[in-house]
Parts: C-alpha cells; structure tokens; sequence
C-alpha cells in the first residue's frame, strides 16, 4: 500500500509549531534549563550505553508534543510500519524498502510478494561467512596458488561509501587483509591503488547493484586489463574476480564465474545497502563474527525505532529537532562531530544517506513543494575541527544546528588522550550552549591587565550562545555500536522524508548529469 500524502504544512500541529517558534526563538536555553531542574534528565534518551542529549536546543515541553503531534497527524507510524513490512514504498521505483530485512534477527520471515526474504537474506549471508572465511584463513587462493593478501572493493555511492566507512572505523577489528577502495573514474585513483598490488594475491570485490556504473564498470574493466597484463588468464579471473549486484547477466557477461556472484535485491536501495553482500570487503577485512555484530546493533536500534513511543524515541527525537530548525528556524545545515578520529569517513557517508534521500523538492503527489526539505549534512572529526571550521559555528552569522558524537572510553585505552579528547567533546556543546558575555569578556580583559584594550577588542570576543546541539555518547566503538548509529541517522532520514512527504528512496536527480557526461563524451 502506497504511503499517506499529506502535506505537512497543512497539518494543525505545524500552525501550532509556527506560533509556538514566534514564543521561543529567541528565548535564551540558559533560561529554559533555569525553569527545570530536570531538564537534563527529561531531554536525554537511552538504548543500552547509547545515549542522545537533546536538551541544549531552543525546545521546551510544548514544542516536544506539538512534534510528536505532527508525526501522530501524519501518521508516521503507518510510514514505519508499511516500510518494515515490505510495502512498496519507493513508488516512482515500484520497489519496497527493506533495507531492515537485512538485519532482521528476530527469527521472523519478512513477506515481500508472498515469499519469505529472509530466506534469500540469510543463504547470502552464509555464502558471505563461507567466503570470508575461506578467504581469511588463506584457504581461498589466488590462480597461482597464493593466499589473499589484498582486497580491492571497486564501487561507487552506496556500494562504496557505506563498506568504505564501516572497514574505516573499525580498523582496530581488522585482520592481516590489507583493503583498499576505488570508486572515482579518474583513471589517476585506479593506477595509484593498483600500483603496489599483486595481481596473484588481490582479490578484487566488483560491487555495483546495477552493474551498469560507468565508474565501477571502467574501473572494474582497467583492473581486469592489468590483471591479465600480468600473466593471468581469462580462466584465472574465477580466483581474484568476485561481485556483488542484483545484475547477474551483466556479471556473467564481464567474465565472473556464477559461484562467485554475490546476489542482492531491488528492495535494497544502494545508499542502504552496507548491510547486504555490499558489506563484503566489510566481512573479509573484520571477519563474518564483526559484520554480523554490526547487524545486530542495527537490528536493535529498528527494534527500538519500530516499538517505541515517539516521544521517546531516538531517531524520531533526532527527525523532529532537525525539522524544528530547519522548517522553523529555516537552517540550512547540520554540522556532524564525531570525537573519534576512526569516524573520519562517517559524514561522507551520512551525506549521501541523507542528502541523496531528502534532496527533492516536489511531494508525493508531484506537486512542488513549498516548504524546506532535506539539509546540508557537512563535518568532519572533533578535535580537529576545532582548529578548523568551528569558528564560524561559534561566531557566524548562521545558526547551525550540531550533533556531537563521543565514546566513554577509547580503544586503546589511553586515557591521558581521552580525557583530553573527551573534555573537548564537552566543552565544544557548553561553549555552543553558554556563549560568553560582554561582561565577562570585560572582566576578563580586565583582569589581564588590558584595560586599554577593552574599546577595541570587546566586541570579537564576545560569544553570543545559545546554540543548539545533540550529543550522542556510547561506551565504546564497537561493531554493534557503529551499527546502531548507523540505523540511527537512516531512520532519521526516512522520518523526515516521510514528515516533508517526499520520496526518500529515488534518486532521479543524479540521472541528468551522467546523460550530459555521456554526450560530452561522445
Ligand atoms: O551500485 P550501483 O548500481 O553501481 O550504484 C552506485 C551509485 O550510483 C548511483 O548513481 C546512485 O546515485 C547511488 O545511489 C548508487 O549507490
């Protein structure tokens, strides 16, 4: 059943939003956190050591309920509901979105055209540990009898960024495999990763869900060229060649070997799809055990996502404050922090995750929207940031909404570093939060002796405040918690597609530009 079409904007609660913003918008959070002791407390959620504080943001108790009133006039649980269930929700595709059949681990069948998913889902998974194992433990060879040494994903989007990330931030899990990922079509990429490589001990992980990239493809076809320039035969692809799609015959056409085929579904979107076989060079580069710890951290976050109250749920809770600002405050853009430097990639990721989703500007109903959709997602690693682009978040003239990702304890146990890092973590949110005043700038001046200086320089150290952000804390990085972050900012994204009652899971806007390149190629 299609998804409910109602525009937002029309709904009681957004009226109720609109005045309740005129009330509070410029209302200092000092004072809010003035009038509740439990503040803290109230606008902070859990899920295990997972935790989120949304309390420093210009919200308060009506404008909590009149968000979860918006999501309840929508409907958005039915928009949960339909999607779990495998209803065919990207309708201009005609495809169901069941990304979270992937990680279902609850021991029940998913229904998709009246056959058990979980079936294909799982037969994949087990040919995926097979594989990795066998791979790992040097019993996979090479065509001239080597064992694998190097793993080489080639893919583009979804089938790049997700793995690309995973094996990133969880390299402290990583086995002796060394992997490297190529994705753009600058020929430059490709022969820079391939120069130091054995062509007898690499094995290369073709990923393309259509397996009609130009990127992937090129770059799959310049790889094969080298392979074979090197010694190896078209029969000795069947030892280092592997891929992942739904396309089986273009796969078979480019000369990979049937067992070798790694299969997934239209009902998997590519920018969703690190939790199928596009997670494979995650599996072999951690071992099966890690990728499937990551699923399970997944799983438990939908379960959480699936059953809770809005009101108490984390990523509808993160949905809801970043409609706030962005339709209300009208931000442009949300800063993502994360104090690990393992998480290096994760907003290159969470870019396209949320950007390719919520880029659209007409309804479900085709009609052009008048009313702000999906936002700018950018950011980078805490601390390093802040010797960055964190002047302009503290002094700019944009307000600019910030989640800040940390971790209880690092992985290596340092805690002369940690503490370091982690005192950053809290002050970048209270600095954001508090600001700093002229009077106490003034008495600052004056207590270092620069009185004179007080005319001149008051005025560029003054913070003004009251910016808002969230702040996620989990124990540790782990798999399982990498995984539940991840669930955490996709459900984010689907809640808000749904809300500005779009369509999260086409992306016809990437289509233009490759028909021009072609014909400029031509
Ligand atoms: O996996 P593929 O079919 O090669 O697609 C790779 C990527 O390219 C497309 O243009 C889309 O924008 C992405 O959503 C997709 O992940």
């Amino acid at each position: 059943m299609a998804l409910k079409n109602q525009n937002p904007t029309e709904t009681i609660a957004w009226k109720s939003l609109q005045e309740l913003y005129q009330g509070i918008k410029n209302t200092d959070m000092k004072k809010l956190f003035m009038q509740d002791s439990e503040r803290l407390e109230k606008y902070s959620l859990k899920h295990d050591d997972l935790s989120l504080n949304f309390s420093k943001n210009r919200i308060n108790d009506d404008v909590l309920k009149s968000l979860v009133a918006l999501a309840n006039e929508v409907d958005l649980q039915d928009g949960i509901d339909k999607m779990f269930a495998g209803d065919i929700i990207n309708e201009t595709e005609n495809r169901a979105v069941l990304h979270t059949a992937l990680r279902n681990k609850s021991g029940n069948a998913v229904m998709f055209e009246g056959e058990n998913v979980m079936d294909e889902v799982n037969d994949t998974l087990q040919k995926m540990k097979v594989f990795s194992e066998k791979v790992i433990s040097g019993n996979h060879k090479g065509y001239s009898g080597k064992a694998i040494t190097d793993i080489v994903n080639i893919g583009i989007g979804g089938s790049d960024l997700g793995p690309r990330m995973v094996v990133d931030a969880l390299q402290y899990y990583k086995n002796h495999l060394k992997t490297h990922f190529i994705s753009n079509i600058d020929g430059d990429h490709v022969m820079e990763t391939i120069k130091e490589l054995d062509p007898e001990t690499t094995l290369f992980v073709i990923v393309s869900k259509t397996f009609t990239t130009q990127e992937t493809l090129t770059n799959a076809e310049t790889v094969k060229k080298w392979f074979l320039s090197k010694g190896a035969t078209q029969n000795d692809i069947q030892h280092n060649f592997v891929a992942v799609s739904t396309n089986l015959s273009k796969v078979a056409a480019f000369g990979i070997a049937e067992n070798n085929i790694f299969t997934m579904w239209d009902w998997v979107g590519g920018r969703y799809s690190l939790w199928s076989a596009v997670g494979l060079s995650i599996s072999l580069a951690l071992g099966f055990d890690n990728f499937d710890q990551l699923l399970t951290g997944a799983y438990e976050m939908d379960e959480h996502f699936k059953t809770t109250s809005f009101d108490q749920n984390i990523p509808v809770t993160l949905a809801l404050v970043s409609i706030w600002y962005n339709n209300f405050f009208e931000t442009e853009s949300e800063v993502v922090i994360p104090y690990s430097q393992y998480l290096t990639q994760f907003v290159p990721y969470l870019q396209q995750g949320s950007m390719e989703s919520n880029g659209k500007s007409v309804d479900r109903d085709g009609n052009p929207v008048d009313y702000q959709t999906g936002n700018i997602i950018w950011g980078n690693t805490g601390t390093n940031v802040q010797h960055a682009f964190m002047q302009l978040v503290h002094q700019g003239t944009k307000l600019i909404p910030v989640d800040f990702i940390g971790f209880r304890e690092s992985l290596y146990g340092n805690e002369d570093h940690h503490n370091k890092l982690m005192s950053n973590f809290y002050a970048q949110a209270e600095a954001l939060y508090l600001g700093k005043a002229k009077e106490e700038v003034h008495l600052e001046l004056k207590t270092a002796g620069q009185q004179d200086k007080i005319s001149k320089l008051l005025p560029f150290k003054v913070f003004e405040g009251n910016k808002p952000s969230n702040s996620f804390l989990m124990d540790k990085l782990t798999p399982k918690n990498l995984g539940k972050l991840i669930a955490t900012y996709e459900h984010k994204t689907f809640v808000q597609g749904y809300i500005w009652n779009i369509f999260s899971f086409d992306q016809f806007g990437v289509e233009l530009g490759k028909e021009l390149a072609k014909k400029f190629l031509a």
